[in-house]
């Protein structure tokens, strides 16, 4: 039995008080850790303070990205090392919205996974598909490649740790949701995928999310899909109560 795993990705949202405001709300009514892995994936200024917020409470806090090199002249970005110093747990790889925006590609987010495990940190690797590859049928190939692609030279092991988000970019912030069932036919692509590449134990163990306007109203719909098994959460992980209620509703499951 896989556990659930719901993480908001906050994006370039909040201000630092409005971060630590959310963190005090949210971080006494979370449900156990036995229940339900809990993760905010914050913009990188307000980590350090976060981690400290949420201490001793079921919730983990991520970044929305990182670069590979531990250090190094890379004027503005931030190293795995930086993240691991200040007890960061996860990191966001290979977002839609990185790929699009800041020229991630295939390779690099295959770098960063890599960086991410050799750092002790636990990626949160990110494919889908775009509106023209749904609509062509390309869906499986494309994320297929991509899953084969970030994840060569893991072991089995560093698999079995990992998350996917499968984030149909059509779906990104439009409201318009992937029926769960085909998110579901996708995700189970994914598991063979894993299973061709690595084993079927890392494929029955690696823990896969949905994103992609994912509400409180629909997140049970999805989680009762039998190879989804979170969700990365964008504008609905926003408001507290709402963040809340995608929790409660995964421990309904
Ligand atoms: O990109 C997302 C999470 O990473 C999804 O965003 P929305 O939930 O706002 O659609």
């Amino acid at each position: 039995m896989r556990k659930p795993i719901i993480a908001g990705n906050w994006k370039m949202h909040k201000t630092m008080e409005e971060a630590v405001d959310f963190a005090e709300k949210v971080k006494g009514l979370v449900p156990s850790n036995a229940q339900v892995d809990t993760v905010i994936c914050a913009p990188f200024l307000f980590l350090d303070r976060l981690v400290k917020e949420v201490s001793g409470y079921n919730v983990k806090i991520g970044a929305q990205t990182m670069h590979y090199e531990e250090k190094g002249a890379y004027t503005g970005e931030v190293s795995p090392a930086a993240l691991k110093g200040i007890a960061v747990s996860y990191v966001i790889i290979g977002h839609s919205e990185r790929r699009e925006f800041y020229n991630e590609t295939d390779e690099s987010v295959n770098k960063k996974v890599l960086s991410a495990f050799r750092n002790g940190l636990l990626p949160i690797v990110c494919v889908g598909e775009s509106l023209e590859q749904w609509e062509n049928g390309e869906t499986n190939e494309h994320v297929g490649s991509q899953v084969k692609k970030a994840l060569q030279g893991l072991t089995k092991e560093q698999v079995k740790d990992l998350i996917i988000a499968y984030e149909p970019i059509w779906a990104i912030g439009t409201g318009k949701s992937s029926t769960a069932e085909d998110a579901n036919k996708v995700c189970e692509h994914i598991r063979q995928v894993i299973e061709n590449s690595f084993s079927k134990e890392a494929a029955d163990s690696v823990r896969i999310q949905y994103g992609g306007s994912v509400k409180p109203e629909n997140i049970r719909t999805f989680l009762s899909q039998p190879n989804i098994d979170g969700a990365l959460v964008g504008g609905a992980s926003l408001d507290p109560d709402s963040f809340l209620k995608l929790l409660e509703a995964s421990i309904n499951d």
